[in-house]
């Protein structure tokens, strides 16, 4: 894997992913592309239920496809939203992706057009739990 990761295949996977979005209910469409510790992109987007509590974050869906793809860290992560505002994960997405990200692992957040702003997730998740404060 090269140092620089590609970002702009990473936005572009999220876009993608976003066009997907299953979300007939909110009719926010969410995607989201992980850059993996085995170089791959790993896409999701949100996935909505009739049901609401049962739907899924696009974040949730990128780990599961990395995770089924056989890697095992988040190298970066793009998120792109519907609307103006910009979308950072939600509480939960923070803490799913704190279990395969370092502290300074990149959480780019993206517009239509592009990347627009980035955090650590140190940033966004401070002082966080993880599997290191688990007992052995
Ligand atoms: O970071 C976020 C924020 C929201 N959503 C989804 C959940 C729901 O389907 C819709 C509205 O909250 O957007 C995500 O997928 N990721
Ligand atoms: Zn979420």
């Amino acid at each position: 894997m090269s140092a620089e990761p590609d970002l702009e295949a990473l936005f572009a996977a999220a876009l993608a992913a976003q066009q997907k979005a299953y979300a007939p209910y909110s009719r926010f469409k969410v995607g989201a592309a992980i850059l993996a510790d085995d170089g791959k992109v790993y896409p999701g987007c949100n996935v909505e239920n009739a049901a609401y509590p049962v739907g899924a974050c696009a974040e949730a869906g990128a780990i599961s496809a990395m995770i089924a793809g056989g890697a095992g860290a988040i190298r970066a992560i793009v998120v792109i939203g519907d609307g103006a505002e910009l979308v950072t994960p939600c509480g939960a997405c923070r803490q799913r992706i704190r279990e395969f990200a370092a502290t300074e692992t990149p959480i780019l957040i993206a517009g239509p057009d592009g990347i627009r702003a980035r955090f650590s997730l140190a940033e966004l998740l401070p002082a966080s739990f993880g599997p290191a404060n688990l007992p052995k």
